[in-house]
């Protein structure tokens, strides 16, 4: 699936006061739009359409631009999105996410929960569920209390299926505040993701103080990444197929071991597991314990992987390495990164699976098993 994201950067910032256009402001010594991007790529997004206001054209040169097309936007948001939708329309996208250029603090959490619900849904926004009481109020005075039950604060990215985006986009008669509620005109279901508090967008004066304390707050804990690695084997027997990386591969023998001996998802699992210090598969899922004879290897990793988010990290890549002669691994691993994908909820992008022989060397070369490597990097989100 392929992916692109428009930031939309084209608007006049009028409600953050006098001075520059809020995006062109300095945050840290660098403007604004330069950390969204970065925040994007973060996220692993690399296909990236930028849309700036027309007097702005001349300042995009002091911009990390590798990768990023150009657009000029419109005189509304939805006229900015519309922009750079018609301009990815000759190369059509299958997913895209749109995001304001003014939230220079989207995690890569969000983007990849996006990504995620946009496997099941043709649309999906993150969002936050309001928490504080609400009132109507007018001459200074509470006049009503508002039932809070089922409101959410939307934010962006959100994310679409481009075909169905584009055709609504074209439908709509007018403005709009975003493009979730031009994909409801048209019918689509918009899946709610979670938002964050920090994904907060840079609109008033203030909040230029906020997002100062922000990253100066930033400490090397809050963009801790951790990296593991896992390393397993298993032994061939007798049998009609081997799971790796949640593939049943048809082949003369299988993998014998106390579970299903998904060698490859072990291997990942230990990786995430050693990622958050916390020892290996065997700690959590013990040989010893009958529950786990002949388990399904992704109740592992789903609970390596819940684990990370408990400790507030999330999947940012990982990569698995199977070393065998036979089976052949290459024709089926587009559909192991796309299982282990979705057990671990992140976009298959952050997924990689390779395989190599050993030149017909030692136990994996004469046959006898399978080995896996795997590194998972964490970051926290
Ligand atoms: N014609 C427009 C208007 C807005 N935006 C972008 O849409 C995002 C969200 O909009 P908002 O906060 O409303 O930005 P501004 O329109 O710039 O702010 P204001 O309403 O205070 O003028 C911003 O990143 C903004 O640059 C855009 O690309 N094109
Ligand atoms: C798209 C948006 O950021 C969602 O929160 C918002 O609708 C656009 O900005 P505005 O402040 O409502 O103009």
């Amino acid at each position: 699936m392929s992916t692109a994201a428009i930031i939309v950067a084209a608007g006049r910032g009028t409600r953050a006061g006098a001075g520059l256009p809020k995006q062109w402001r300095a945050l840290g010594g660098r403007s604004v739009i330069a950390h969204t991007l970065d925040a994007l790529r973060a996220g692993g997004l690399t296909r990236l359409v930028l849309v700036l206001h027309p007097d702005d054209m001349n300042k995009a040169d002091r911009l990390p631009l590798d990768g990023v097309m150009l657009v000029m936007g419109g005189a509304t948001r939805t006229a900015s999105v519309r922009a750079a939708l018609d301009a990815l329309a000759t190369d059509p996208p299958d997913r895209v996410l749109i995001h304001d250029g003014a939230r220079p603090f989207v995690s890569a959490r969000v983007i990849a929960d996006v990504l995620a619900a946009l496997d099941h849904a043709p649309a999906a926004a993150p969002a936050l569920a309001v928490v504080d009481a609400l009132w109507r109020g007018s001459d200074r005075a509470v006049s009503a209390p508002v039932a809070r039950d089922g409101l959410f604060r939307a934010q962006t990215p959100q994310g679409f299926h481009f075909a169905p985006l584009l055709a609504a986009h074209k439908a709509w008669p007018g403005d709009a505040p975003d493009d979730v509620e031009i994909a409801r005109a048209h019918g689509l279901r918009v899946a709610l993701t979670d938002g964050c508090e920090t994904n907060f967008k840079l609109t008033y004066p203030a909040d230029f103080d906020r997002a100062a304390a922000l990253l100066d707050a930033r400490s090397p804990t809050m963009t801790d990444i951790r990296l593991g690695n896992g390393y397993d084997v298993h032994r061939f027997g007798p049998g009609d197929g081997c799971w790796l990386c949640g593939v049943k591969v048809p082949h003369h023998r299988a993998l014998q071991g106390h579970s299903d001996a998904d060698v490859g998802m072990h291997a990942l699992t230990d990786a995430i597991y050693g990622a958050l210090a916390e020892g290996d598969i065997g700690r959590h899922f013990p040989p010893s314990d009958m529950q786990w004879k002949g388990a399904e290897s992704h109740i592992f990793l789903r609970h390596a992987v819940e684990l990370a988010h408990t400790r507030g990290y999330a999947l940012a890549n990982c990569d698995v390495t199977l070393v065998c002669e036979t089976p052949k691994i290459g024709p089926h691993a587009d559909a192991m990164r796309a299982a282990l994908a979705t057990i671990m909820k992140v976009d298959v992008a952050r997924v990689s699976v390779k395989a190599t022989t050993s030149e017909r060397l030692g136990f994996t070369g004469r046959e006898e098993g399978i080995a896996a490597l795997a590194t998972a990097c964490l970051m926290a989100t």
